[in-house]
């Protein structure tokens, strides 16, 4: 079969040159080491080079998370999107990734708890919520719920990645993480954000590419 079209083919070269472009356009410069390499993952996600000035880490975020998974934390993911985007193979402990959107439990006690069931799947990470990478990139709900369960004395995560997308609760769950200030953070101010990007952060801090 002849190759008429031309295309970049090569898998590696086509990241290589998509990491150059948005390291050329971005302004990455409040950001070094890991955090910088988290932003430009995030931008490879969603193609938006303006993406860094909504982008706030708190200074303990990256080496809290990174130490996280080389610890083998558990990754617990609001959703299965996110949950799916990473890479398994690729995780530095074998971490256990859990979304536990699906639970048969989760319709119930989300009817009790009068929240969606985003927000009453995180009741079922109690056990898990010590130490772990906690990732929401879809559902502000969960983002907020989290927060609540801290208040109540829950266990806290290691550090939460906080980049739920949207137009209702979005912007204002998030600064409701970066203010609370409890656990190390990373979030997209406003209403950016999503599961692809999400689950990048957690690709770019399991396995650094370059
Ligand atoms: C209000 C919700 C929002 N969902 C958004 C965007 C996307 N959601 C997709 C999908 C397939 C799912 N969204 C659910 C999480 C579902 N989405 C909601 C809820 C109604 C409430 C969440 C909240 O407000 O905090 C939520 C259902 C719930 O009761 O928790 C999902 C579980 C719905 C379902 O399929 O049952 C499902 C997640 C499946 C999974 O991966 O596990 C989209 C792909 C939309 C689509 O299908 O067209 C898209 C994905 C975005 C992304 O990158 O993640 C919003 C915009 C985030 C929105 C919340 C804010 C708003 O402004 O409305």
């Amino acid at each position: 079969m002849s190759n008429a079209r031309d295309y970049i083919r090569e898998g590696a070269e086509i990241y290589r040159r998509s990491f150059a472009i948005i390291r050329s356009e971005a302004d990455l410069s409040r950001f070094s080491g890991a955090a910088e390499r988290v932003v430009v993952r995030m931008i490879h996600a969603c193609g938006m080079t303006d993406l860094p000035r909504d982008v706030e880490l708190s200074p303990d975020f990256a080496e809290a998370a990174e130490e996280a998974l080389k610890r083998g934390a558990p990754i617990l993911c609001d959703a299965k999107m996110v949950a799916n985007g990473i890479t398994r193979s690729r995780l530095p402990a074998d971490n256990a990734v859990i979304c536990t959107l699906d639970d048969p439990r989760v319709p119930a006690m989300a009817a009790e708890l009068g929240n969606t069931r985003s927000a009453a799947a995180m009741e079922l990470w109690r056990k898990h919520l010590e130490g772990s990478l906690l990732v929401v990139g879809n559902a502000p709900t969960a983002l907020f719920h989290l927060l609540d369960m801290l208040d109540a004395g829950a266990p806290k995560p290691a550090a939460v990645i906080g980049i739920p997308v949207g137009f209702i609760g979005a912007a204002e769950s998030k600064d409701a993480l970066a203010r609370d200030g409890r656990v190390p953070y990373l979030v997209v101010h406003g209403r950016r954000g999503g599961s692809a990007m999400a689950a990048a952060a957690v690709n770019a801090l399991a396995n650094p590419i370059e």
